[in-house]
């Protein structure tokens, strides 16, 4: 592993040098070279160059010390822009990662201007470096364009893990929705999947809309104890936020990232038109604020008129208010942050797995069926399935981890970074590489899931009653690794499974036909970014009978 000896020495070096000649009491003549005859220049000359030669001598002697291993293999790209030509700009990258891995391995490393990175495709590397090796590996990559420009670094998913805010951020969301605190919204899930269920039942074909409002209603009353409705403003300004962002997280997007010194383009006179990532930095900048103040602000005037809510946001103000002590703005501001992530990270990826629900159930009949007649025979047609009825439905768990296996909704995780050396099998992954964890190679990995692009809930049971399912756990991948773990995964499987079994319950979902009566094959594809969700595809959505009015009316 390569080290650096002398970095720990180099304080002293400038306490010294800070106090000046004089008071290190050395001067030129006293060289001991002027004692062999040497004028005092010659001495200075020849102390030159023996300085020097000892600095080629240690530099080569850690050159030589540090172990024979090369860089991961990956592809080269072009002189200036390295392999960033590669990546920017193709649809769905992490197939294109993943068919990499047939010509370097799973391990791929490649350069971008400044910046290295390293993707990891088997599920082998992803166990062994980010939850083995996670104390080094759960750092976020810095950015000049989210940090310096749009002013996000020390927002909780963007923070380093070596930032005070990491640990208090991840306390903050444990007990707001981890396996305890989840407990506490499920009654408000259950409300939200019965509104969403009513208004499936009205407007069918508006099913995207319907699941978008029903989980931001969730994770926005889980952050602010705020109840959205229809045409909500909050739910209308996730959207937009995610709208912008989605794709402008890639890895390698952002020039100025590779190339920082672009940043100080910002100081360009107004008379120069302003280059487009300055303005997509502004306009995240407001959007920005707009969602980290707008919620909060309301939480805020709630209590001041001595309204009673919950949320994560109002529980950490009364414990301040309660323990007597006086906030201040900077745990003002780490509330706000936590109460955001919940918001931000946590709407999206739930809707991205609904919707890939509704794609598989309409390329499936058999698959949904199966999981209808369970849900009728354990649940019956007298209510909607309880979270309660989780352990009694193994068919519509199974199903529930498949559709998580089938796309992931955010297929290349968020991006890592090693905090220092490391060497792997071999290879040299140097400080400050960004690791891209790619999850969806993982859960298309023939070796681990046969038929990777079938969709079959079957492979996650059992073959005999006591034993481990035949293939692993998806949500061991698609959640994420080691300290950076989804904070809100027991939310977001809560939310997952009462809505999936609320649907099957009550409605039937099948291929669409056409004016003329031909059946209309949907559109199986995903869009590009952070969070990738299926385009717009057709389908028809009908009650499975009248039966289901009672249940789900108001
Ligand atoms: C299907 C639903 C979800 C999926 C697939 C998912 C997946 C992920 C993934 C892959 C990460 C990155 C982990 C890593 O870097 O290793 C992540 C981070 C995160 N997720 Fe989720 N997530 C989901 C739902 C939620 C929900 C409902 C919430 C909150 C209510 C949430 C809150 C967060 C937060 C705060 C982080 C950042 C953690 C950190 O940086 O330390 N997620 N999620």
């Amino acid at each position: 592993m390569r080290t650096r000896p002398f970095a720990r020495d180099v304080s002293r070096f400038s306490d010294e040098a800070t106090k000046g000649p004089s008071s290190a009491g050395f001067r030129i003549s006293d060289s001991p070279l002027t004692s062999l005859g040497l004028s005092s220049e010659e001495a200075l000359y020849v102390e030159l160059s023996l300085g020097v030669c000892l600095f080629i001598v240690v530099w080569l002697g850690q050159r030589l010390a540090r172990p024979k291993v090369s860089y991961p293999p990956g592809p080269i790209g072009s002189l200036l822009l390295g392999a960033r030509s590669n990546v920017v700009g193709l649809q769905n990258i992490w197939k294109e990662y993943a068919k990499w891995s047939k010509e370097y391995g799973p391990i791929i490393f490649f350069r971008s201007g400044s910046l290295n990175y390293l993707v990891l495709n088997s599920q082998a590397s992803l166990t062994a470096l980010l939850e083995r090796r996670s104390r080094i590996y759960s750092d976020r990559p810095s950015s000049v364009m989210f940090g310096e420009l749009i002013g996000a670094e020390d927002s909780f998913s963007r923070c380093s893990s070596e930032n005070p805010r990491f640990p208090i951020y991840r306390k903050m969301t444990y007990e707001a929705v981890g396996p305890r605190g989840v407990q506490e919204h499920w009654t408000v899930m259950e409300g939200n999947v019965r509104r969403y269920l009513n208004a499936l039942r009205k407007h069918p074909k508006d099913f995207r809309t319907h699941v978008s409002l029903c989980s931001r209603a969730s994770v926005l009353h889980a952050a602010y104890g705020y109840s959205a409705g229809e045409g909500d403003y909050f739910v209308e300004l996730a959207d937009r936020w995610m709208q912008h962002i989605n794709n402008a997280t890639r890895p390698g997007m952002w020039l100025v990232d590779s190339y920082p010194i672009l940043k100080y383009l910002k100081y360009l006179p107004p008379i120069f038109p302003k280059p487009a990532f300055l303005k997509f930095a502004l306009s995240q900048k407001k959007i920005n604020h707009e969602l980290l103040s707008g919620p909060l602000n309301w939480v805020k005037e709630e209590m001041s008129k001595g309204r009673a809510i919950s949320g994560l946001a109002a529980k950490k103000f009364s414990e301040f208010s309660e323990s007597g002590k006086e906030q201040t703005a900077e745990e003002e501001d780490i509330i706000a942050h936590s109460a955001w992530a919940l918001y931000i990270a946590g709407a999206d990826t739930i809707v991205s797995s609904i919707i890939t629900f509704f794609l598989c159930m309409t390329l499936n009949p058999d698959v949904q069926s199966r999981a209808q007649e369970e849900i009728d025979r354990v649940v019956g047609r007298n209510r909607l399935p309880a979270i309660s009825d989780r352990d009694k439905l193994p068919y519509v768990e199974a199903l529930l981890k498949e559709v998580l296996r089938w796309h992931p909704s955010a297929p290349l995780c968020l991006p890592h970074r090693v905090l220092r050396d490391d060497i792997y099998e071999g290879m040299f992954i140097p400080k400050h590489t960004i690791i891209i964890p790619n999850i969806w190679a993982v859960t298309h990995d023939e070796s681990l899931y046969p038929s990777p692009d079938q969709f079959e809930p079957a492979r996650h049971i059992p073959l005999a009653p006591g034993e481990p399912p035949p293939q692993p756990d998806p949500r061991n991948f698609v959640f994420g690794f080691g300290r950076r773990i989804c904070a809100g995964q027991h939310f977001a499987e809560a939310a997952l499974f009462l809505t999936i079994a609320a649907t099957l319950a009550t409605f039937r979902i099948s291929k669409d036909e056409d004016e003329d009566g031909r059946v209309v094959e949907p559109l199986v594809e995903f869009a590009s970014g952070i969070v990738s969700k299926a385009e717009e595809f057709r389908c028809k959505v009908e009650r499975r009978g009248d039966w289901i009015d009672e249940l789900i009316d108001d």
